[in-house]
């Protein structure tokens, strides 16, 4: 089995007196599509939060590529989570001021590269999430599934190992919920990005290589491919 781009072991945390964590295990591996399935309030997010380094865990390991990511300072994490991490949210959290060509622009020129080069590419990858012509647009001129989209063509823009994505489909009606999945998996396929997709929706999870279930912090099951997973009962899928 091959190495596990990145990997939870046990992980606890709390929000306040609030357990959200419990022991939680789970790996990442490269390229593959694992979905998170789980009931409001099972820890997914802040399973997603620990993993993408947004959010220290209180106990236990997160390690990518080699490094304990609960244990890097503030400044590697950061670097980390801006040219090898792509997030997406339920709300696509684009900035509101930018149009949508800035919006996509904005990682890369954090990166250093030229604005002319960023436009560009950006431009390239509207053109990739099918919302070229709306380059202009702000976010409040989009409609739900054209932000979402430039949402994925944002997180993705830079080539990172992996997107982490919490119920990306989750404010969409179904058609551009699957607009945005077929969107989200054909890039990720193409690119070789790792996604770690947060859903309660077992439509959308069916588009994922791999399940694992959350039950109040910790994973109760896990579904296998063909190489074998390594965690507890399976998931008939
Ligand atoms: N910032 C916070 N402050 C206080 N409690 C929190 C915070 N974030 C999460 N929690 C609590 O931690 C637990 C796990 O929350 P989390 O958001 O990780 O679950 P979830 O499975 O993603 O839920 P949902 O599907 O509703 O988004 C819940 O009891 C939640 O109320």
């Amino acid at each position: 089995m091959s190495n596990p781009l990145l990997a939870a072991r046990g992980l606890v945390k709390a929000h306040g007196s609030t357990p959200a964590l419990r022991g939680a295990s789970v790996e990442l591996r490269a390229g593959e599509i694992l979905a998170v399935t789980g009931a409001s309030g099972s820890g997914k997010s802040t399973l997603l939060h620990c993993l993408a380094g947004i959010v220290r865990p209180d106990e236990g390991a997160v390690v990518y590529g080699g490094e304990r990511l609960d244990q890097l300072p503030e400044n590697r994490l950061s670097e980390l989570r801006r040219t090898e991490f792509g997030v997406v949210f339920q709300f696509g959290q684009l900035i509101p001021e930018l149009t949508a060509l800035d919006n996509v622009a904005l990682p890369l020129l954090l990166a250093g590269t030229s604005r002319k080069a960023a436009q560009e590419r950006a431009g390239e990858w509207l053109e990739r999430f099918g919302v070229r012509g709306q380059e202009e647009s702000r976010p409040g001129e989009l409609s739900g599934g054209q932000a979402q989209r430039v949402s994925l063509a944002r997180a993705l823009v830079t080539g990172p190992k992996a997107v982490f994505a919490d119920e990306p489909t989750g404010a969409l009606d179904s058609l551009a919920g699957e607009q945005v999945m077929t969107a989200l998996t054909h890039t990720a396929r193409e690119s070789g990005t790792a996604v770690l997709l947060i859903t309660h929706d077992a439509q959308v999870a069916a588009y994922a290589d791999r399940e694992v279930s959350l039950r109040d912090g910790v994973v109760i099951a896990a579904g296998h491919l063909p190489s074998g997973a390594d965690t507890s009962a399976e998931v008939t899928r």
